[in-house]
């Protein structure tokens, strides 16, 4: 069976990550740009002051990824690229970037899907709070619409926040993203909601100003099974699925929080402080919501934290390696020696995949659902010249095949992001940790390369992953 003629085969990047230009242009100053420089913050204190420069090789970048045959490609917007201060003026050269890339896309007849706000705040807005407060909420709208207004007559594909879990509970539990404040439980389900608040304002204002196409969020999909059927480890499970998906998914797909968390907060104080009209916005907003995007990298194993561990912050701790209690000592998460790791410690589980967007569809209904990030992090193995990056090509095709039986079985997919469509920065691995199916040779000016992957999925694209 080939892939449905409608589902997009893509690949994704992010602005802090692939850009560098940092400060040209009038780009402002984003959070990153002043975290990263923190020394002991990233790995061996590396920055996306350069990345992969991508900022001047749009152009070379979108004719590889034409001649791989993308059908679309997921990028995000530097804010402080179109307002440096975070609101107020407009950088043209901003807005001249971004209408560039998406032309390009345009020009190789590539589908450009935006991501608003992939974690690289204006520094300003930082500075004033950050997500803890309502002018960056109010400011988001208004970058929100400003990008609607230049874009939008191209633009059909719109996602409002990339992974809200990671910026908020790493800003505020962990401490390795801006603004590096850890174990403020309150901040960070404070912090999650004022996100859920801004895409909610985002989306109606989308809807009621008739711009064409869709909207949606996206987030990480991270799925708890119980290591065994102990009652405590099952409970340990329910547990966390409740705080880590349905805290997340409930309020967009639903427009309701999840009681059973709800009680939770209540008891412990850690409530955010809404208002009815807030709870009224989200209910009202949740169906017009016309996807939910899934960053699916791995399975959590979890069982009962039956000792007195405690989270640990700080960067080595947030790497997503198993072992980390969770915020409120409840549960851990566990290696197992039956199952399969990447060098970073995540379980590569593509059956884990399909049976949680089995449990996603159970909740949600219908929904439509983009996979907006899948993808190996791994060491490439490099032999003679070539990049055999082997370990990539199996890993997308497992979870390429977790794919195609879930549209098989009537879960409404309706296309595919490999993560990364290049090498990129990672936030906390530096350049180590390699995504892409493209090489960056980082010791010849940021040569490009195409790596076994790249033609890999050339072929898959090609052939609608009709042999899978
Ligand atoms: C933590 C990490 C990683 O570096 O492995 O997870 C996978 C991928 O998720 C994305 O949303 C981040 O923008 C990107 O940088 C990656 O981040």
């Amino acid at each position: 069976m080939k892939m449905p003629k409608n589902f997009l085969f893509g690949a994704a990047s992010a602005s802090y990550q692939v850009e560098g230009a940092w400060n040209e242009d009038g780009k402002g100053v984003s959070n990153w740009d002043v975290f990263s420089k923190i020394p002991g913050k990233t790995f061996e204190d590396t920055n996306g002051d350069v990345a992969i420069d991508h900022y001047h090789r749009y152009k070379e970048d979108i004719g590889l990824m034409a001649e791989m045959g993308l059908e679309s490609y997921r990028f995000s917007i530097s804010w402080p690229r179109i307002f440096p201060n975070g609101t107020g003026e407009v950088n043209q050269k901003g807005l001249e970037f971004y209408n560039n890339v998406i032309d390009e896309c345009l020009k190789h007849n590539i589908i450009p899907f935006v991501t608003l706000y992939h974690w690289d705040l204006p520094q300003v807005l930082e500075e004033q709070g950050g997500w803890r407060s309502q002018a960056t909420v109010d400011a988001f709208v208004r970058f929100a619409e400003t990008c609607f207004e230049a874009f939008g007559d191209r633009v059909r594909n719109w996602i409002t926040f990339n992974e809200t879990v990671i910026f908020c509970s790493l800003g505020y539990l962990s401490g390795a993203h801006p603004p590096g404040i850890e174990g403020d439980a309150k901040a960070y389900f404070q912090t999650t909601h004022n996100v859920f608040i801004a895409h909610a304002r985002s989306v109606e204002l989308f809807k009621k100003a008739k711009y064409e196409g869709e909207i949606g969020i996206t987030h990480v999909f991270n799925p708890a099974f119980s290591i065994d059927d102990e009652a405590d480890n099952k409970f340990a499970e329910m547990h966390a699925n409740e705080f880590a998906t349905h805290w997340f998914y409930d309020p967009i797909l639903k427009g309701t929080y999840p009681e059973y968390v709800v009680t939770q907060l209540e008891r412990q104080g850690l409530l955010p402080d809404w208002t009815e009209d807030e709870l009224d916005l989200l209910k009202r907003t949740a169906p017009m919501n016309d996807f939910i995007g899934l960053n699916y990298y791995c399975p959590q194993r979890v069982m009962k934290n039956d000792t007195a561990l405690v989270m640990a912050g700080g960067r080595e701790n947030s790497t997503g390696r198993p072992g980390n209690p969770s915020f409120d000592g409840v549960y851990k998460t566990v290696l197992m020696d039956d199952k399969v790791y990447t060098k970073w410690g995540w379980e590569i589980a593509p059956d884990a995949f399909l049976e949680g967007m089995r449990m996603l569809k159970a909740r949600y209904g219908d929904v439509k659902i983009y996979i907006t990030e899948n993808g190996l992090g791994d060491v490439d193995p490099i032999v003679g010249e070539e990049i055999q990056d082997t370990p990539r090509i199996e890993y997308i095709e497992s979870h390429l095949r977790a794919v195609k039986h879930a549209v098989q079985e009537g879960i409404n997919v309706s296309g595919y992001y490999a993560w990364s469509v290049i090498d990129l920065l990672s936030w906390l691995n530096g350049y180590k940790k390699q995504y892409g199916f493209i090489y960056v040779d980082h010791a010849n000016g940021l040569a490009r390369k195409k790596k076994q992957s790249f033609y890999w999925y050339q072929e898959i694209i090609a052939t609608r992953a009709e042999d899978l």
